[in-house]
């Protein structure tokens, strides 16, 4: 799956891309005045092969979550059982994800990749069931301190686009192990647990475009993901770990310094090559970061645009680059994390963020703000009046 994923993923169409920079031109504003939103217009016209491309609608984001056998070097405050728990609460529908899901009307779907305590959720048997699923384990409709809280999207997806509003948030049971390895000790997987990661992120991929997605967004949770994320920019970029590792959610000086030890004690031991993506996500990756890599390689072989949110999920792009150079032309940069990492890994790539908000959550938040800013790029080449046609002079 992963080789012909790669051997499907090829350049922007130049000449969609020469179309979109002369309606650009021709179209009732001074020329450049839309700023990145024009760049990132053109870009979308040669992803698609069309032009004006298709508005990134509906929009699906996918949390893949997996836990670290780092966590066990006390690299972050948080017991490892938050992950699951959250998982409960995105099905629930109240995380912060889930506010800016109903918000933006993108569907959630919860993959559960990696996540080593046993989930106690009815997970979706089989692609193709019920995706309302969710809707059953997400339990009452209101927070422990009586705010209503809506477990759908129909509620708060009057904002959205318009079309159907999505469902509920639904749990994809993909678990390929129980966490990862301590990678300070041992490699984090092996490389047959990353194929399989990376193949269950294509999977997803491919499910949510066959169902009608015009736009992927990526989501992660993971207690310590965090560090496998800045032990992977060191590796695909060169820079030190010092310059690749932040604060996570948050950490004290005395447990800053031991993560950047501790990303530094795993690349001394592994030396992963950058030229072998496989190699890196198997010596200091995490499940998480696997599927994200292979929901981006699936997006970009399907020439659909994938909005990366923060440093988990750039940290990912960078194997994905690593397996397909021209996957990067899918990729938008949703938000530049606070994480120093994630501006090393989106400098590595090229791209540049669409919003700067300094968040540091995750989920997907990042990309979920930056998705109005991609859909009003697109919106432009559809609907502004050319100065012929609305007989506007120009200078
Ligand atoms: C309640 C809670 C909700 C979260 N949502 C995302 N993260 C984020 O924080 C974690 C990474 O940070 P570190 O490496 O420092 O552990 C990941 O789970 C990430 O998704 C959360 C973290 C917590 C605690
Ligand atoms: O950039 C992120 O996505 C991020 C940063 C800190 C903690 N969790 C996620």
């Amino acid at each position: 799956m992963l080789e012909t994923t790669i051997a499907a993923i090829g350049p922007l169409d130049e000449s969609a891309m020469t179309a979109a920079r002369d309606l650009q031109a021709r179209l009732t504003k001074p020329a450049g005045s839309l700023g990145a939103l024009e760049d990132l217009s053109v870009r979308l016209a040669g992803l698609a092969g069309a032009c004006p491309p298709p508005l990134p609608e509906p929009a699906a984001v996918a949390i893949f979550a997996g836990d670290h056998g780092v966590h066990a070097q006390r690299v972050t405050p948080w017991p490892q059982e938050v992950t699951a728990q959250m998982i409960g609460n995105f099905l629930a529908g109240g995380a912060v994800v889930n506010a800016f899901a109903r918000q933006a009307g993108a569907s959630v779907t919860v993959v559960d990749v990696g996540v080593a305590t046993p989930l106690s959720f009815p997970p979706e048997a089989a692609a193709g069931t019920d995706p309302a699923a969710g809707a059953e384990v997400s339990g009452g409709a209101e927070a422990a301190d009586g705010r209503a809280v809506p477990t759908g999207g129909a509620a708060g997806a009057t904002g959205g686009p318009a079309g159907a509003a999505p469902a509920s948030p639904r749990l994809v049971d993909a678990n390929v192990r129980r966490g990862t390895r301590d990678m300070t000790v041992t490699a984090a997987l092996t490389p047959d647990e990353v194929r399989a990661a990376i193949g269950v992120g294509i999977r997803i991929a491919g499910e949510l475009i066959d169902a009608g997605a015009g736009v992927l967004l990526t989501g992660d949770m993971g207690i310590a993901n965090t560090t496998p994320s800045a032990a992977l920019i060191a590796a695909f970029t060169g820079v030190d770990p010092a310059e690749a590792t932040g604060r996570g959610t948050g950490v004290d000086d005395e447990t800053y310094r031991r993560k950047i030890g501790v990303v530094r004690t795993a690349l001394d031991r592994h030396r992963p090559d950058p030229a072998d993506p496989l190699g890196v996500l198997a010596a200091v990756g995490g499940l998480e970061h696997a599927a994200l890599a292979g929901l981006i390689l699936g997006a970009a072989a399907r020439r659909v645009p994938v909005l990366l949110d923060g440093v988990i999920a750039v940290s990912a792009a960078l194997a994905a680059a690593a397996f397909a150079p021209d996957a990067v032309g899918a990729m938008i940069a949703g938000h530049r994390s606070a994480e120093p990492g994630a501006t090393v890994a989106l400098r590595h790539l090229g791209l540049d963020p669409l919003v700067d908000l300094g968040l540091r959550l995750g989920e997907g938040t990042g990309a979920l703000l930056a998705l109005p800013v991609v859909t009003g790029a697109v919106r432009v080449l559809h609907e502004v009046a050319t100065f012929d046609a609305a007989g506007v002079s120009e200078k």
